[in-house]
C-alpha cells in the first residue's frame, strides 16, 4: 500500500510505516500527480481535497488529522467510494489553552482582571464547550451562542449572537467554516456586527479566518482603534493581510491547536480509521506515541496572587507571545506567506496544560481549585 502523508503530520512513519510505503509531501504541494498511485492520503488543513485531486487516482481512503473539514469535498469522495475520516476534538484542549493564555496575556498588558470579564462563546462544540467548562470552573461568566445546538436541544442556555455582542466583554469565535445554509458562518462577524461592538471589546478568532470579515475588522482597528483583536486564523492564509496582522494585539499563524498532544491525537485517530478501512489490525495505542513532557511539575509556595499563579503556570507550559513574535519576525524576514507557513512547519514543541503537575505547598492551597479549573493537574505537598 502507498500512503501519501503531509510532511507536517508527526509520527507518520511510526504509525503508517508498518502498513505500507509512506511518501511525505508538503501539504501545499500535494496534487493529482502526487496521489495518482496512492491508496491512502493523510492530510492536515492546508490541502484542498476535491474532485480534481482524486479523479485520476486509485485512492480508497482520505484522512485529515484535524478537527476542521472545510478543505475536504466529502461528497466528491463519497461519490467515488473513497473512505473519509477526520479527527474530531483532537486538538480542542490545545485551542482552549491558547485562548486562556492569550486572554491572560492581554489582561496583564491592558491591566484588567480576566476573572471579572464576561466571555461570549460562539460555536459551543468540542472547543467552545471545553472552553466554557474551564472558564466557568474558574468563576468567569460565559454566554453561549450556537444556533444549530439550540435548534436541536432547545434554547435554554443559548443566546443570539447579537445578544452576546451587547453583553460580553470578550467574544471568542470557535465555529467551523460553513459556506451555505441557514447556519452559514462565512463572515458571521460581518461589518455590521463589527461596527456594533462596544468600545473595549476583545474579539478572538480561533475558528476559521473566513468566519470574520477581516477588512471590516481592520477598518475598525485602524479607525476608531477602540477594540482589541486576538487572531489565530485569517482570510487568505498563508498570504494574510499584513496590516491586520500588525493591528492585532496577538497575531499567530493558525497554531492554536498545535500542541504535540493534539497533533498526535490527530495522527492516531487517522491511523485507526485507515486500518479499519483496509481491514488491518491497529496495534499502536496513543500512549505509544506520546513522549514525556520536558517540564513535568513545578511547586508553588505562598506569595502569588491567583492571576500571577495562573499566568506563571500557563507560561511554563505555553507562552503565546513566542508565536506572536515568530509570525512578525518571519513575515518580515521571508515575506508573509512564506513566513506564515515556516512558523507552522517549524513549530516548536508545545505540550498541553494537563501535562503539568502543579504541586502546592500549604501556603498556596487556595490556588488548588482555580488551577485545576484552568486545566493543570494539582497536588498538595508539605
Ligand atoms: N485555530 C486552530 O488551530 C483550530 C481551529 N479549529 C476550528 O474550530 C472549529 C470548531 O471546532 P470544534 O469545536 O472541535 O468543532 P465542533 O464541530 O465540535 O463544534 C462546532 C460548533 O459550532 C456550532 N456552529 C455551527 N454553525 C454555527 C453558527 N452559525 N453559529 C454558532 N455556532 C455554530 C456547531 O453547532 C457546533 O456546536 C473547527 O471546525 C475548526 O474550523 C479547530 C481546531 C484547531
Ligand atoms: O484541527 C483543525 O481544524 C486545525 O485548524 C488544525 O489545528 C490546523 O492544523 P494544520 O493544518 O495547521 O497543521
Amino acid at each position: 500500500m502507498r500512503i501519501v502523508v503531509d510532511a507536517n503530520v508527526p509520527a507518520a512513519e511510526t504509525c503508517f510505516g508498518p502498513l505500507g510505503e509512506v511518501v511525505r509531501v508538503s501539504g501545499r504541494e500535494i496534487d493529482a500527480d502526487t496521489v495518482r498511485d496512492a491508496d491512502a492520503l493523510v492530510v492536515r488543513s492546508i490541502t484542498r481535497v476535491d474532485e480534481a485531486l482524486v479523479a485520476g487516482s486509485r485512492l480508497r481512503f482520505v484522512g485529515t488529522c484535524t478537527i476542521g473539514t472545510d478543505h475536504v469535498d466529502q461528497a466528491a469522495l463519497a461519490a467515488r467510494d473513497i473512505g473519509f475520516a477526520s479527527a474530531p476534538g483532537c486538538n480542542a484542549e490545545a485551542v482552549v489553552d491558547y485562548v486562556l493564555t492569550s486572554l491572560a496575556t492581554l489582561a496583564e498588558r491592558q491591566g484588567f482582571s480576566l476573572l471579572e470579564r464576561t466571555v461570549g462563546i460562539v460555536g459551543v462544540g468540542n472547543v467552545g464547550g471545553r472552553l466554557r467548562a474551564r472558564l466557568e470552573a474558574m468563576g468567569i461568566a460565559c454566554l453561549a451562542c450556537d444556533p444549530p445546538r439550540a435548534e436541536a436541544e432547545g434554547d435554554d442556555g443559548f443566546h443570539e449572537l447579537d445578544a452576546l455582542i451587547d453583553a460580553c466583554d470578550v467574544l471568542c469565535l470557535h465555529t467551523p467554516l460553513v459556506r451555505d445554509g441557514r447556519h452559514a458562518t462565512r463572515h458571521l462577524l460581518d461589518a455590521r456586527r463589527i461596527a456594533e461592538l462596544a468600545p473595549g471589546t476583545v474579539v478572538l478568532n480561533a475558528g476559521r479566518g473566513d468566519c470574520l470579515d477581516g477588512q471590516a475588522l481592520r477598518s475598525r482597528l485602524s479607525g476608531q482603534g477602540d477594540i482589541t483583536a486576538l487572531l489565530d486564523v485569517w482570510e487568505h492564509e498563508p498570504g494574510i493581510d499584513a496590516a491586520l496582522c500588525d493591528l492585532a494585539a496577538i497575531a499567530t499563524p493558525h497554531i492554536a491547536g498545535h500542541s504535540r498532544d493534539g497533533k498526535l491525537r490527530g495522527t492516531h485517530a487517522i491511523y485507526q480509521a485507515l486500518t479499519q478501512r483496509f481491514g488491518l489490525p491497529a496495534r499502536l495505542t496513543l500512549a505509544d506515541l506520546s513522549p514525556a513532557p520536558p517540564l513535568a511539575s513545578l511547586t508553588l509556595d505562598g506569595g502569588l496572587s491567583l492571576e500571577e499563579a495562573l499566568r506563571l503556570c500557563m507560561r511554563a507550559v505555553y507562552d503565546v507571545r513566542r508565536d506572536h513574535d515568530a509570525l512578525h519576525r518571519e513575515s518580515r524576514r521571508q515575506g508573509m506567506a512564506v513566513g506564515f507557513d515556516d512558523c507552522r512547519a517549524n513549530y516548536p514543541l508545545r505540550r498541553e496544560f494537563s501535562t503539568l503537575a502543579v504541586e502546592l505547598r500549604p501556603a498556596a492551597e487556595a490556588l488548588a481549585a482555580p488551577l485545576a479549573a484552568a486545566g493543570f493537574r494539582v497536588a498538595q505537598v508539605d
